[in-house]
């Protein structure tokens, strides 16, 4: 339809873009077809908004929330929500959903890849031959096979249940600890992480960080998962205790980690630099073109769905 001075009108719905500036929204260009963009707090639009996609860890709190009294939306661009306030979006009426299924592979494999390298110390095995010493040394330490291992999962959401179905391609058993017992699922459900420890060898980390589950894997966890014992932690550094961990490794009182998380990114303590029985990673689990695809498809999913009244695509669920 056009005004009287015949400028088209712009029915796209207005759309916040809340962003550190160190982080980017993956093919934001995409958006504009649908939505009218703006980023910042501060501008004319932030009183009549109604949806925000929130990008990265960039934190929404109550004081984020005070600039935007008509929002009802916000669209996380991650699968873990810890960088923002649940309960004040809750208490003022606001839906929040996140990445959704749209990393859970990427990331189960990441998880996977984590714990083959853990196991069969390829990182390791790589930087014997660079640094030249295959000739010298000759044999290389044996790693350890995966299949027929006992699996704990902490998490069965959207990446935990990738990650059960690889494993047990594998040839592994797979149990699970997470808030509550999943009637559909079959594997058994251990409702404390410690438990799950003591019958698990290695335990996979990809619950979401909230109170409750800060630190869950804490000294007496990593105890029970004994000195052949593997963690791997592709959710938040917080969920596990991150100086116990260190000494654990450090002592050899636990057998090795993959992490691609860490309590206090992007610094890593130092003592794992020289650990071969750990694999580090830059907190990239989630992050592949297919990913970012699939991101894409999910924040225009739900923003259309709360603009047309509809069912959101992903409400963000804890696991
Ligand atoms: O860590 C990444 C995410 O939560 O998406």
């Amino acid at each position: 339809m056009a005004s009287e001075d015949n400028e088209v009108e712009d029915h796209r719905p207005l759309v916040l873009i809340h962003s550190l500036s160190s982080f980017k929204l993956p093919l934001q260009d995409r958006l504009i077809t649908h939505f009218r963009l703006f980023d910042s707090l501060a501008s004319p639009e932030a009183s009549s908004v109604r949806a925000l996609i929130c990008v990265g860890p960039t934190p929404v709190t109550a004081d984020t929330l005070d600039h935007l009294p008509s929002l009802r939306l916000v669209v996380g661009s991650s699968a873990g929500l810890d960088h923002v306030d649940l309960a004040e979006c809750h208490r003022r009426g606001i839906a929040v959903t996140n990445s959704g299924d749209a990393y859970s592979e990427n990331v189960a494999d990441y998880a996977v890849a984590l714990l083959l390298d853990v196991l069969r110390r390829v990182s390791s095995a790589d930087r014997f031959v660079r640094s030249g010493l295959w000739p010298q040394m000759g044999e290389y330490p044996l790693g350890r096979k995966l299949g027929g291992k006992r699996i704990g999962i902490v998490g069965l959401g959207s990446i935990g249940s990738e990650v059960a179905k690889r494993l047990v391609a594998f040839g592994c058993t797979v149990a699970y600890n997470s808030r509550n017992k999943k009637p559909s699922v079959l594997y058994p459900y251990y409702a404390n992480v410690h438990d799950l420890a003591v019958n698990s060898d290695f335990l996979i980390v990809c619950c979401a960080l909230t109170n409750e589950t800060h630190h869950i894997i804490n000294k007496d966890v990593l105890t029970a998962l004994g000195r052949e014992g593997v963690i791997i932690n592709v959710g938040r550094g917080a969920l596990v205790d991150e100086k116990e961990l260190v000494q654990f490794l450090v002592q050899g009182e636990i057998g090795g980690a993959g992490l691609d998380v860490f309590e206090n990114e992007p610094n890593v303590p130092k003592e794992l630099f020289a650990l071969d029985n750990v694999v580090l990673s830059p907190h990239l689990a989630v992050l592949t073109p297919e990913s970012f695809e699939a991101l894409n498809e999910v924040i225009i999913a739900n923003l259309k769905a709360f603009f047309s009244n509809k069912p959101l695509l992903s409400p963000f669920q804890q696991e």
